[in-house]
């Protein structure tokens, strides 16, 4: 019986060692190390509502090579819970402002869901005093850590989390208005599943992240469909409310986490295919805009780089 056990093992580990030697060092399945430039993530606000999936949907990235977790608390959890995923990226978290700085160095794409969610009753600029304080700290970080990194801001008000951001940046002399992003791809989201329910449609949506400043375009959505008036208006109110409705929902427990996470890993893999150079990747993002009197505006951006609309 024990020697059934001994050669049993024997057997197990020489068929792990010719699946270790098998292995490419950093491949993901379907992808060689070889094609595939490394790529660091950061996520600041990573053991939260949002942070936790999103780190999750991360770590299926195939284009992440390091994954780096920050929050004020927690992370080592998150971090080693992520971690035992057999895909491609290595995974660290860190915990409180001394360890910012590693968690930020040589980051490619920075993904900001860090800061208070609202509760019934309140807007999004009801979070201004606590997330302002917050997103300047953390830019700040940033500035000096990895200035040359794309930002994906989702704290709420983005309207102002992401002039915010702009200014703390220029005010370091790194601002870049091409690296800098607030993610409205939840509205995206929400207008697509509100018009067809299908993954294959596309509806822009442009303005800002708020209530009636959020701009669901179902007259240039595809493929089309002849909308009475009165239905797009029903569509719009509904993409424009879709934040209160979850928060409703969810009656005091915080606000949408695993929509976003999904919006916020796609919006944070367009920004990978740009920076690694795939062409004609197309997002609707707020943004510094001339498409508009608005220093800021969400429109289509495409390779994250120049406004097509
Ligand atoms: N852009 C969008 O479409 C969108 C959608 C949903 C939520 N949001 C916003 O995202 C933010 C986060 O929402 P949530 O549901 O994940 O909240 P949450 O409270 O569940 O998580 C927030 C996390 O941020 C962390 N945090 C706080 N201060 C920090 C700091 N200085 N550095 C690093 N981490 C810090 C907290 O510890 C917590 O883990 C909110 O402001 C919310 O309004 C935006
Ligand atoms: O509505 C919120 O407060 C969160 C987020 O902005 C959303 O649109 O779901």
């Amino acid at each position: 019986m024990l020697y059934h056990f001994y050669i049993q093992s024997k057997k197990l580990s020489s068929v792990l060692r010719s699946v270790k030697t098998l292995a490419k060092p950093a491949g993901a399945r379907g992808y060689s190390s070889e094609s595939v430039p490394d790529r660091k993530v950061a996520v600041l606000g990573a053991a939260g509502g949002i942070g936790q999936p999103l780190a999750l949907l991360m770590k299926l990235n195939p284009l992440v090579s390091r994954l780096a977790l920050y929050d004020i608390a927690n992370t080592p959890g998150v971090a080693a819970d992520v971690g035992h995923i057999n895909t491609r990226s290595e995974v660290a978290g860190y915990m409180g402002n001394d360890q910012l700085g590693q968690a930020l160095e040589d980051s490619d794409v920075v993904i900001i869901p860090a800061g208070v969610p609202r509760k019934p009753g309140m807007t999004r600029d009801d979070l201004f005093n606590i997330n302002a304080g917050i997103v300047k700290d953390l830019c700040s970080a940033i500035a000096k850590y990895c200035p040359n990194a794309i930002v994906n801001m989702i704290s709420n008000p983005v309207n102002s989390t992401v002039p915010i951001a702009a200014e703390v940046f220029k005010k370091a002399g790194t601002y870049n208005e091409k690296k800098l992003f607030g993610v409205t791809t939840l509205d995206v989201v929400r207008a697509k599943t509100f018009y067809a329910g299908k993954a294959n449609v596309n509806v822009p949506v442009v303005g800002g992240h708020a209530g009636i400043t959020i701009l669901p375009l179902f007259s240039q959505a595809t493929p089309k469909a002849n909308l009475a008036d009165e239905d797009i208006k029903a569509l719009t109110k509904r993409t424009q409310d879709g934040g209160t409705e979850v928060v409703e929902a969810k009656a005091g427990k915080g606000s949408a986490t695993l929509s976003m996470a999904y919006a916020g890993a796609i919006f944070a893999d367009a920004c990978l295919k740009g920076l690694n150079g795939v062409p004609d990747v197309v997002e609707c993002s707020f943004v510094q805009s001339t498409v508009t009197e608005l220093p800021f505006f969400a429109s289509k951006v495409i390779n994250l780089t120049d406004n097509v609309n």
